[in-house]
């Protein structure tokens, strides 16, 4: 009997999904545990690659094992937990296990690898370069640019007499932060004698025996004691070798910060409505049952209050709690609001950290320091033990599931966690999706209901502006009087506005008015974006960029103008208008710079500006009093949307971003520009009415047999040749009919809405089903089979329950 390791290797292919067995070798008995990182042989030419131990058992048939390399680190970095729930959601969604694991970790612990040459035979190296390569050393860097390309053809020579060999290593980029402590080990006494002693010349020592009797017996950092106490790094080696002080290095946690210092709250009192819900929350937690609340509460009702004294509950029963928010509002106003309630029990996870950061917050988590987790997206596989809670604020938002592979979403994520830990799920909106409530509906989920908001205050009140008619009495295409007259209202009485429009950059296209020339993208079929700032055109697919020409490049007309309006051309026209107003403008161009969100939306709350200019981004979770109009300048951005959700969308964003005005104790204003006054999505939202949208939307979605009435499943496929998809993209269909159950329905192929892509063709075939076993075989071939597809350059997409199909 011997000890094995079953490892899923870090390949991802369809042929290597799956676990591979290992021996485990003497020097690794009992110290590997499934969950570790390893390192092991893999393939023919046995390179080493990073893999995770799933299982460790005994087994007789071990004549043919390889044995484990090494272990990256001593502690899983994956609990039982996240194994199974990694295969479950692999299996699930048609992704590699290693991908899923991988995207539960922070960045740091993507394997990375790197190349060297290795010297077996010095006696064999005849050429002169090559024996100067290896003069003084016999593993060579291949990636570090040591190498010299001419001497190639020699090097594969000998490789190929066995005189080198290529190894492969696993670096391991998870570093740890030390910090150099300098801790005092004498008396201050002591201290006092040894600095009476000493030379007269001997001004630095003595400085340092001052510092050291000011400082007691507490440690320091070196850099912090240099810098007080006047002296340098020789200094303190110095007083380490005679004994004076200790110098050790310790672990440090780089830790994210934010521009305003934590204000730490106390918990309000509910109101009765809150109450309500919090109580049968709460009673399902000390239950310790799994059952998933949906919270259906309009904006500014006081659902973030109810979620931070329920996670007061669960942490005074020494369990953990995970709070999931989408990217966009996890502000620092957020993060406050958390921290402000529960200190340095909080870790904070999202794309703005820095990998150092993350990784930290990471391992506050898995070493039980943190025990609450805030996060985005993949903070739902934060490393917590002993859940108690999973919120999922927001929960419709989009941005949940994850577009690219692996892909998954979240809120499902939640519910099979939530599951395994016996937890309780909040999902919360003002907004929620048809999905869930129509779960609700079904008594799968518990409704739970604030109609109103939590300080007494009513909802705002809505205007729709019918743009045509601004347009057809010749007024402007931006801003209608209404809107202007109310901002100009604001800025007299010191309040402020909140304008959202859904497009970044000055305008959408550049057109030349003599000819009709459009510049488009030289890799996508899509006009580029004008941008001001940079006075640059830009692709908003792959990031394409030209300077802005001053003359048609077809025809030399100088007559070349921009069209449609960005959040740019909003901000440079609005200052215009208003010429003293403070306005600030945020979107990705703004944003982009690590930091900025937090300046701006702190700037913004302390009042240093009267209008805050946006895109969606500013549309969710911001809680300022002195917020009494929002204006949506073009709603109708999203509904023209070819996509199914299109009205769902439309009603949330509006919904959404009216809720930013009035939320203290003055009345809020909202204006809605748009071309489509009557539309229910527009019309409902101006009313605010959530219920009465989602029965109508359901009626609709019954009628063209869409979610929650159908599951569907995308099929991406694109070839750099359109004859080629469109080929592969048929015959795929073909293939499909056969294989699927009679009420299932497909839906092309059909080219993309923006059909060429980073120089490919894209083709979509989208399946509708209720139940449809042979479907799920036929995916899972189809899977398998595009490995073979692209050998032929067809890359391939399987995606559950697409959120967007465009
Ligand atoms: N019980 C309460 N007593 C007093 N103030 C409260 C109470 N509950 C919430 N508030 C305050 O009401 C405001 C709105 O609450 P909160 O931001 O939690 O609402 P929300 O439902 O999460 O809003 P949204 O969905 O619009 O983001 C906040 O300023 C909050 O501090
Ligand atoms: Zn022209
Ligand atoms: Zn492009």
């Amino acid at each position: 009997m011997m000890q094995v390791a079953e490892i899923v290797v870090d390949v991802p292919t369809m042929q290597t999904n799956r676990p591979w067995t290992y021996l485990i070798p003497k020097s690794l008995i009992n110290i590997l545990v499934p969950g570790m990182r390893v390192v092991v042989p893999f393939g023919n030419s046995n390179r080493q690659i990073q893999g995770f131990v799933v299982t460790v058992h005994e087994s007789t048939e071990t004549a043919q094992l390889k044995p484990v390399i090494s272990v990256i680190e001593l502690n899983p970095v994956l609990t039982p937990e996240l194994i199974q729930l990694g295969n479950e959601l692999a299996n699930r969604n048609f992704v590699f296990m290693v991908s899923m694991y991988q995207a539960m970790l922070p960045n740091v612990m993507r394997a990375k690898y790197s190349k060297q040459l290795r010297l077996n035979q010095p006696d064999a190296l005849k050429q002169p370069e090559v024996q100067a390569m290896f003069a003084d050393r016999d593993l060579v860097d291949f990636n570090a640019g040591d190498v010299d390309m001419a001497l190639l053809p020699a090097l594969k020579a000998y490789q190929q007499q066995g005189v080198l060999d290529v190894v492969y290593q696993v670096d391991n980029r998870a570093k740890v932060k030390l910090v150099r402590m300098i801790t005092p080990l004498l008396s201050t006494n002591e201290y006092d004698q040894l600095r009476h002693a000493l030379r007269a010349t001997a001004k630095k020592q003595a400085r340092l025996l001052t510092y050291l009797m000011k400082l007691g017996s507490n440690p320091q950092s070196t850099t912090q004691f240099e810098k007080q106490a006047g002296v340098t790094a020789n200094d303190i080696k110095v007083a380490a070798q005679k004994g004076w002080v200790e110098i050790e290095e310790v672990e440090a946690y780089r830790i994210p910060k934010l521009v305003e210092p934590i204000k730490q709250t106390t918990p309000l009192t509910l109101n009765s409505e809150q109450q309500d819900a919090y109580d049968q929350i709460v009673a399902a937690v000390n239950g310790q049952t799994n059952h998933v609340f949906l919270l259906e509460g309009v904006t500014g009702s006081g659902k973030t209050e109810i979620y931070l004294q329920v996670i007061a509950q669960v942490l005074s029963q020494n369990r953990t709690a995970l709070m999931l928010v989408p990217e966009i509002t996890l502000t620092p106003q957020m993060v406050h609001r958390v921290k402000g309630r529960f200190g340095s029990m909080v870790a904070v996870m999202h794309s703005g950290l820095s990998d150092g950061e993350r990784y930290d917050e990471w391992r506050r988590v898995k070493r039980h320091e943190a025990q609450v987790v805030i996060g985005a997206r993949s903070a739902v596989f934060a490393p917590l033990d002993n859940i108690g809670i999973i919120i999922v604020d927001e929960e419709h938002e989009s941005s949940y599931k994850q577009e690219e592979n692996p892909r998954y979403h979240a809120r499902d994520v939640a519910i099979l966690r939530a599951k395994y830990h016996n937890a309780v799920v909040v999902l919360g909106s003002a907004t929620p999706s048809l999905e869930s409530r129509a779960r609700a509906q079904r008594n799968r989920y518990t409704l739970l209901r604030l109609t109103h908001r939590a300080l007494a205050n009513p909802l705002p009140t809505s205007e729709v502006v019918d743009m045509r008619d601004v347009i057809k009495q010749g007024g402007d295409d931006i801003f209608s009087d209404q809107l202007l007259k109310k901002i100009g209202d604001r800025i007299d009485r010191n309040e402020q506005s909140v304008l959202m429009l859904n497009r970044r950059g000055y305008a959408n296209f550049l057109m030349c008015r003599q000819c009709g020339f459009v510049p488009m993208c030289p890799n996508c079929d899509l006009a580029m974006t004008v941008h001001q700032d940079t006075k640059r055109l830009e692709c908003h697919i792959c990031g394409a960029n030209q300077p802005i020409p001053n003359e048609c490049p077809m025809c030399g007309s100088d007559r070349i103008r921009p069209y449609g309006t960005g959040t740019q051309k909003v901000e440079e026209q609005l200052q215009i208008r208003f010429p003293n107003a403070r306005i600030i403008r945020m979107d990705v161009d703004t944003t982009r710079k690590k930091g900025a969100t937090d300046r701006l939306l702190t700037q913004f709350g302390q009042k240093k500006a009267d209008i805050l200019v946006g895109t969606q981004m500013i549309a969710k979770g911001l809680d300022f009093p002195d917020v009494t109009l929002v204006g949506i300048l073009n709603a109708d951005t999203t509904l023209n949307l070819p996509d199914f959700r299109a009205s769902e969308r439309t009603f949330q964003l509006i919904t959404q971003v009216s809720g930013r005005a009035g939320r203290a104790d003055k009345k809020g204003e909202v204006v809605i520009q748009t071309y489509n006054p009557q539309h229910y999505a527009i019309a409902l939202a101006k009313q605010q009415d959530y219920e009465r949208f989602f029965s109508k939307e359901m009626q609709i979605r019954h009628t063209w047999r869409y979610a929650p009435y159908y599951y569907s499943v995308q099929i991406k496929i694109s070839h750099q040749f359109e004859n080629q998809v469109a080929k592969a993209a048929y015959q795929l269909v073909e293939w499909l009919r056969n294989k699927i159950a009679d009420d299932t329905i497909i839906f092309g192929p059909a080219p993309t809405t923006v059909r060429r892509m980073k120089n490919r063709y894209y083709y979509q075939i989208l399946i509708k089903f209720k139940h449809d076993t042979g479907l799920e075989k036929a995916l899972t071939e189809l899977m398998a089979d595009a490995q073979n597809l692209s050998k032929d350059g067809i890359q391939l997409a399987i995606d559950r329950e697409p959120v967007s199909l465009i």
